[in-house]
Order: structure tokens, then sequence, then C-alpha cells
């Protein structure tokens, strides 16, 4: 008979001061480790109108030089109540000793994507490299992400979208505050 599974001996840290210690790469990334809950605007010239919508996201790390990204979205009624389910997108930020930043990002809705960019501490900027698409999803050509913590602990986020046709222009926009 199989000895039971033991439990994972390196599980993942969502905090700068936890175990194991971040590796030094993460340096530039390490005011963004935790999850984070908010909510924001959307909207693109193709959709019948704006939304609105809330957002939970987490960053973690198990000691080596990339952060696990994992975030789900959900479509907010005109009263603030949860309408339905929306985006979810899991992947790896690689870090590079220069501040580089490699990002591997895949999406249940088919489209998976490398987005290059860089890390400062303050600000992350992600554009993409490359898209790969499933048979039947939506046309992507590239995005533009931008992750910005401001001094009163927030963390701004900007998504521009290229996508069915028309030119990279903005999707989503969110306000995030830690939850842990
Ligand atoms: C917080 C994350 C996101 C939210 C809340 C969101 C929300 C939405 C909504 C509400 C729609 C309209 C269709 C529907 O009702 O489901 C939509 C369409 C779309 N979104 Fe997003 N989205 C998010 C992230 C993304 C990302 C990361 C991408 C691509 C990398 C993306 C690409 C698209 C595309 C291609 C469409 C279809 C446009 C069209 O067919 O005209 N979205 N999104």
């Amino acid at each position: 008979m199989n000895d039971p599974a033991p439990a994972h001996p390196y599980p993942d840290s969502s905090r700068p001061d936890g175990d194991p210690a971040p590796h030094p790469l993460l340096a530039p990334v390490l005011g963004l480790l935790g999850t984070w809950h908010g909510r924001g605007e959307g909207g693109y010239p193709s959709l019948d109108g704006d939304f609105t919508y809330a957002q939970e996201v987490t960053f973690s790390h198990d000691g080596r030089p990339f952060l696990r990204y994992e975030a789900r979205a959900w479509l907010l009624g005109a009263d603030g109540a949860p309408l339905r389910p929306s985006a979810r997108e899991s992947g790896w930020w690689r870090l590079q000793a220069d501040g580089r930043v490699e990002s591997l990002i895949t999406q249940p809705t088919g489209i998976a994507e490398i987005a290059v960019g860089t890390a400062d501490g303050t600000t992350v900027d992600l554009t993409t490299d490359q898209v790969a698409l499933a048979p039947t999803a939506k046309e992507v050509g590239a995005t533009r992400r931008v992750y910005t913590l401001t001094d009163d602990g927030t963390l701004t986020f900007t998504h521009d979208l290229e996508a069915v046709g028309l030119p990279l222009q903005h999707h989503l926009s969110a306000r995030l505050r830690r939850a842990e």
C-alpha cells in the first residue's frame, strides 16, 4: 500500500516577511505580494455600454524568482450586488536581474499571453510580446497592463486591449486594497 501523500514541503507565501524568504530578484515586486480586493470600470467600443466589476488578485511566491499571479473578477449591478462571474486568469511573472519582467498569463476564454515589461518597486508595466489563441477564442492582438502602488496602500490597475479588429485602447481600470 502507498504511504499517504505528504503535505507539500514548499508552500507558497504571499508575504514579503514570510517563510520562505522572497528571492532577491523579487525586490521590485515585493509590494505586490498578498491578496487584493477592489472595484473597477470597464468598456470597449464593440460592447453595449460600460460595466462595473469587482476583482480579487493574489500574488505569491515559493522562494524562487517568479510570482504566481491569480485574478478573478465578477460583474456588479447598479446597486453594487454581484451580477455574474466574469474574467479570470492566472500565470507566472518571471523577474530578471535587470528589473525586466516576463509574464505568462492564461485565461479560460482561450487566450494565452506572454507579456514583457519592467518593475521598479512602484509600477509594473507589461506589454504583449506574443498572444496564442485557442481555435474558438475571440481575436486578441495585444494588451498593456499597468499596476501602480500608491502611497496610501492602493494598487491601481489599467488594462488596454487590442481586439476584434480595434486598436489598443482602454478596457479596464480598477483600484484595489490589500485584503491580507
Ligand atoms: C477584470 C477583468 C475583466 C473584466 C471584468 C472583463 C469584462 C468584460 C465584459 C463584461 C465583456 C463583455 C462580454 C461579456 O459580457 O462577458 C468583455 C469582453 C471582452 N474582453 Fe474583457 N474583461 C476582463 C479582462 C479581459 C482580458 C484580460 C482580456 C484579454 C486579454 C479581455 C478581452 C476581452 C475581449 C476580447 C472581449 C470581447 C470583445 C467583443 O467581442 O467585442 N478582457 N470583457
